[in-house]
């Protein structure tokens, strides 16, 4: 018995540092007194407890909580622990940048949303917030795609470089950037698999790069993408900066941490820009916002603060246009045409319907209207139409091209 008596004040000891609600005292009053479990009937001497065993207070739940949260904190509650700065969330509000967030209530998400929407707008009006100049991009082609170093063109204007793990939306924000499509992209890592040059004008370069990380190709190939893109950093006079792209859902990863070690080593300045925005709610974003910029401090090469933009939404891109324009000296250009854009919408006068492109890559001024009234192409179209019926296929198609030819269609 006594060995048995034993083992239970052993085990309630073990159990009065580690305290659980659901657990109930583990020694029965009948086993502290001394009476058999296995024979109750039997009547023995009753002992009497040690003054050490006074039964422990009740454990609350809050306690065991409070226990638990200093044990296992995860990165996901350290990332929500981050205050969201003001400033930070005015930008993202006037820039339309986040995700709006979901009411599940039927009918009445609009209205509790704009009134979500409102609150905050009401929190943060008298916080500062600094508005982007509208500028204009000039034309953007593909001259050049390298798969080998030794098809690198030859380096005549600045070069701005894009990089950033595969997928993660590098081509769909410079088409978003130069307000094209000429760039290929698809929901698939892995499309881009050379380093293609793009002539902005004729004042610089936009280089989009094969992504890094996971994408549908083999190893090999992959590696041969990464030594590519370390050649061109490492070799390349006229690049004047990279932008590592990263997406605002993720953040900075382990591929990031170790291609912004490399720049460091070889150099290289770079800018950090927070892309696909849009699919983050505003508060998620501002604190991946100060968390990125709190990254960074460890990196020598970095420049400015990084930018959050949304190649889907096109919000937050005039500023990464305007410090690119600012970077290759095409500002005043830029400027220029943009006011002539801005006089045009206003008068409805000065432009042509289809810019045409100057020297520099930016739509020259343009030629004085022609006067209206019947042409001779709108003649020569006509009388087409109408001795079409005669005519047998193959006449009419060679006649169909000539008119094209003509007429510009
Ligand atoms: N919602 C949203 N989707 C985006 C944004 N930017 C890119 N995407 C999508 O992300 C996918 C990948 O875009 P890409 O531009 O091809 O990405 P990439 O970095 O060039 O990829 P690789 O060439 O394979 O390295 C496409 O389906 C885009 O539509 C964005 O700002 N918002
Ligand atoms: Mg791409």
């Amino acid at each position: 018995m006594s060995k048995r008596i034993f083992n239970a004040f052993g085990f309630f000891n073990a159990f009065s540092n580690n305290y659980s609600t659901k657990v109930k005292h583990p020694v029965s009053r009948s086993q502290v007194l001394g009476k058999s479990l296995k024979y109750p009937n039997e009547n023995r001497k009753p002992r009497i407890p040690s003054p050490k065993l006074k039964p422990l207070p009740k454990p609350t739940g809050r306690v065991v909580r409070r226990a638990k949260k200093e044990v296992n904190i995860s990165n996901r509650k350290l990332f929500k622990q981050i205050e969201p700065p003001q400033e930070v969330l005015k930008e993202i509000l006037a820039l339309n940048l986040a995700k709006p967030r979901k009411y599940k209530i039927g009918r009445y998400d609009t209205k509790v949303a704009a009134i979500g929407k409102k609150k905050l707008e009401q929190r943060l009006s008298n916080v500062e917030f600094e508005k982007d100049e509208h500028l204009e991009f000039p034309h953007l082609s593909f001259f050049a795609g390298a798969k080998v170093a030794t098809s690198f063109p030859t380096e005549k204007v600045p070069e701005i470089a894009f990089v950033g793990r595969s997928n993660v939306g590098k081509s769909s924000l410079i088409n978003t950037l130069a307000d094209t499509t000429v760039v290929k992209t698809s929901d698939k890592p892995g499309l881009t698999q050379q380093i293609n040059f793009f002539a902005a004008g004729n004042i610089f370069n936009l280089i989009d790069m094969p992504g890094y990380g996971f994408a549908y190709a083999k190893e090999e190939e992959r590696l041969r993408w990464k030594e590519l893109i370390e050649t061109y950093i490492s070799t390349r006079k006229t690049l004047k900066r990279i932008f590592i792209i990263v997406d605002a859902r993720h953040g900075i990863k382990l591929e990031d941490k170790k291609f912004l070690s490399m720049l460091d080593q070889k150099e290289v300045e770079f800018q950090i820009v927070l892309t696909k925005c849009d699919m983050v709610i505003s508060p998620e974003l501002a604190r991946r916002y100060t968390l990125v910029k709190e990254q960074l401090k460890i990196y020598r090469n970095v420049v400015e603060k990084p930018l959050m933009v949304s190649a889907k939404k096109n919000s937050g891109i005039l500023k990464l246009r305007n410090i690119i324009l600012a970077m290759v000296g095409g500002l005043e250009r830029a400027r220029e045409v943009a006011n002539r854009k801005k006089a045009f919408m206003f008068t409805g006068v000065g432009l042509p319907k289809k810019p045409l492109r100057g020297i520099d890559g930016f739509p020259r001024k343009p030629l004085p209207m022609r006067q209206k009234g019947p042409s001779y192409y709108f003649d020569l179209r006509k009388n087409f139409k109408n001795s079409g019926k005669q005519m047998n296929k193959r006449k009419k198609l060679n006649r169909n091209t000539t008119l094209r030819k003509y007429v510009g269609m």
